[in-house]
């Protein structure tokens, strides 16, 4: 999905009228304050504002053959949540949660009001909003779904540079929440988390952050925490085998993941006291990119492809043996290729007052044995960044295709 296909759509009448709808569901706003609002509305109505920006009225649509939040450009804010089946749950329980959980995806992202709502958003737009759901490996055995998992589910490898936190990790359902407004990302952060009661329990959560759209004078790639510019080489939607690489086919088995896409979650901290020490130009190696514009140390700009053959007047490689371009480069890894749309992090400092800071990679793909595998086994025998990052987190989830009107997310495998 392109920034084209979302659909800015005027906001006063409609969103005020659903705002007062919630103000009555919720019992907030009836008797004399909801004569009140009518009022306001009536009024605002007249004079007909126009906002600020299409920022708040942007929609990203809840159905078609993906879901949302994988091809989706990239909010400002994002929430990531693993909940575990509570023990009595199973499918019965999973479907009627996956069920809720879809109506309020849907509701929300349409900027309208829902039945459990809590004001928090009240006057904002859908502002973007995407929710995403997936399923864990250990959904199949807590549900009696054994033969429904796809392979591709298989545990990751244990990498050398791991030091992951098991509670931190994996899960039976996942949730991305993506927004541009930290509220309306709030506001269905929980809503999820409360139609959850009694179903499942919350096992971790990630808050992430990138820019602010409209912060920079034109489009461009956003910045990580080190201050690189990040996502330059990810597939483009207009490449012919960029569904491929991607999303799992529509003929694929097993039946319930055609259109799907498998997500691997990881929560990288970056040692930003031991990065912030080194030089431009030691930086710059590492990645083997300019940091100011994102252009590869062999010339051009940021869209000019690496050169990884060039060589300097003394012989050695333009490009370094272990710089991240090249040993991630898909033309180094066989063709291994994946859609990175990771979010930013900032949980504090730790008591060696370092920023517990980095961030939330979230890789896209088709096949994570062909995508994030090959390449992290590669990275983790000899990539120049791993000095300076650290693998804290790990979680791989099926993410199933978009739901088709009048369906729920996950039904083709609960109900199939
Ligand atoms: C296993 C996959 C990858 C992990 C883990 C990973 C971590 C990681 N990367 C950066 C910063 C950058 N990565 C860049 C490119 C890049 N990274 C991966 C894969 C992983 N990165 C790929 C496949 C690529 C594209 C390679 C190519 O085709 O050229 C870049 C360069 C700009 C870009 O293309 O995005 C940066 C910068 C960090 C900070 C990080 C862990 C914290
Ligand atoms: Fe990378």
């Amino acid at each position: 999905m392109t920034q084209h296909d979302h659909e800015p759509q005027g906001v006063s009448r409609r969103r005020l009228v659903s705002t007062v709808g919630a103000a009555g569901a919720t019992g907030m706003a009836v008797g004399a304050t909801g004569g009140a609002v009518a009022q306001a509305v009536a009024r605002t109505d007249r004079k007909a504002p126009t906002p600020l920006s299409s920022v708040g009225s942007t929609r990203v649509p809840f159905h078609g053959k993906h879901q949302a939040g994988i091809t989706t450009p990239l909010q400002a804010f994002g929430h990531l949540l693993a909940f575990d089946l509570v023990s009595g749950a199973g499918r019965k329980q999973a479907a009627k949660l996956l069920k809720r959980w879809s109506r309020t995806a849907r509701e929300l992202m349409a900027g309208e009001s829902t039945a459990d709502s809590t004001g928090i958003a009240l006057d904002a737009g859908p502002s973007s909003l995407s929710v995403t759901f997936g399923f864990g490996r250990s959904f199949f055995s807590r549900t009696g779904l054994e033969k429904e998992r796809p392979r591709e589910l298989a545990p990751l490898p244990d990498f050398s540079g791991d030091a992951l936190d098991k509670d931190l990790s994996n899960g039976d359902l996942w949730v991305q929440i993506g927004c541009n407004d930290g509220l309306v990302a709030f506001d269905a952060l929980r809503e999820i988390q409360r139609q959850a009661d009694g179903t499942a329990r919350l096992r971790w959560q990630m808050n992430g952050f990138t820019r602010t759209p409209g912060a920079t004078k034109r489009p461009m790639t956003m910045r990580n925490l080190m201050g690189q510019v990040d996502g330059t080489n990810n597939p483009k939607r207009s490449e012919e085998d960029f569904d491929r690489r991607i999303f799992v086919p529509s003929s694929s088995s097993p039946a319930w993941m055609a259109d799907g896409s498998y997500a691997v979650v990881r929560r990288i901290r970056m040692l930003l006291d031991t990065w912030d020490k080194e030089s431009l130009s030691e930086q710059e190696k590492v990645i083997g990119r300019r940091k100011s514009d994102g252009a590869p140390l062999t010339g051009g700009t940021e869209d000019t492809d690496p050169d990884l053959e060039k060589r300097d007047a003394d012989g050695s490689p333009a490009i370094a043996a272990d710089a991240h371009v090249r040993v991630t480069a898909p033309a180094t890894n066989g063709g291994a290729a994946m859609l990175r749309r990771p979010f930013s992090y900032h949980d504090g400092f730790r008591d060696d007052g370092a920023p517990d800071a980095g961030l939330l990679f979230i890789a896209w793909q088709a096949d994570p044995q062909r995508g994030f595998v090959p390449v992290q086994r590669k990275l983790d025998r000899g990539d120049a960044l791993s000095r300076f990052i650290r693998h804290e987190a790990s979680g791989l989830f099926a993410v199933p295709g978009g739901p088709s009107k009048g369906e729920y997310v996950g039904q083709r495998l609960l109900e199939g």
